[in-house]
């Protein structure tokens, strides 16, 4: 009888159950979707996507049992995203990974059915229109969250970023970024409880990858010199655009 407790536990917790305490789960935009790129429709008039990240403004990493999470001081815009389906700047509160078991097959998203080994997601809320990041995550336009895919090399690449000591460099988002900043957007809400339906999406088409020059560099290199180049530009001040 424990384990029969123990399954029945499980499935309590697990997201079929997740209904019966969040009703919103049978919400009209519920996330995460399988994007199907031809059935994407193109919108002439979305412009592209500008990040501006301060690296000072990230304050601590902690690991909540089910992902690695890095906060941010989201009390002024010095670390907003603009742009795109955006009116206005959305601040970055925090990011944090989803990855699976077997360290593949991890995303939340999927692209024509096939999932990634990882997927980051960076919070930003719209502190234009709510006073708070928990007024804003019940908002429709409450949250922006970018998604940005990775492949499972690079997952292993950024944990390792982030287990750097951070407090003498910051930790700074720029080197998680891929090449191009590509996207696709759509209404969606939280994955995880309380899958508030706050969330305008920007998933990148282009997933982080590590090239195979640098893994096999990485035997000779010590690891953190070769992953966060960034992390070896003492300047702590120097305010990295993406555009
Ligand atoms: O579903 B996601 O993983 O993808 C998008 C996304 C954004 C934020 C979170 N969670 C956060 S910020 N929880 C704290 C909180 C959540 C809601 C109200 C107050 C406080 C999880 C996800
Ligand atoms: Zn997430």
């Amino acid at each position: 009888t424990i384990y029969l407790s123990l399954l029945f536990l499980g499935w309590l917790t697990s997201p079929s159950a997740w209904h019966n305490k969040y009703p919103v789960a049978h919400g009209s935009r519920q996330s995460p979707i399988d994007i199907v790129p031809h059935q994407a429709s193109r919108d002439p008039n979305l412009s592209q996507i500008v990040l501006n990240y301060d690296r000072c403004t990230s304050i601590n990493i902690s690991n909540n049992g089910h992902s690695v999470v890095v906060e941010f001081d989201d009390t002024d815009d010095r670390s907003v995203i603009q742009g795109g389906p955006l009116d206005n700047p959305y601040r970055l509160k925090q990011f944090h990974f989803h990855w699976g078991e077997k360290g593949c097959e991890g995303s939340e998203h999927t692209v024509s059915g096939n999932s990634y080994a990882s997927e980051l997601h960076l919070v930003h809320w719209n502190a234009v229109k709510y006073k708070t990041f928990d007024e804003a995550a019940t908002a429709p336009d409450g949250l922006a969250v970018l998604g940005i895919f990775l492949d499972v090399r690079c997952f292993f690449k950024c944990l390792y970023c982030l287990s750097y000591d951070k407090t003498k460099y910051g930790f700074f988002p720029k080197c998680l970024l891929p090449s191009s900043l590509h996207y696709w957007t759509y209404l969606g809400s939280l994955t995880t409880p309380p899958l508030h339906e706050s969330v305008i999406w920007i998933v990148l088409k282009d997933p982080i990858t590590v090239s195979e020059k640098q893994v096999r560099s990485c035997q000779t290199w010590p690891l953190l010199d070769l992953y966060c180049p960034l992390l070896n530009n003492a300047d702590r001040n120097k305010r990295i655009f993406v555009s």
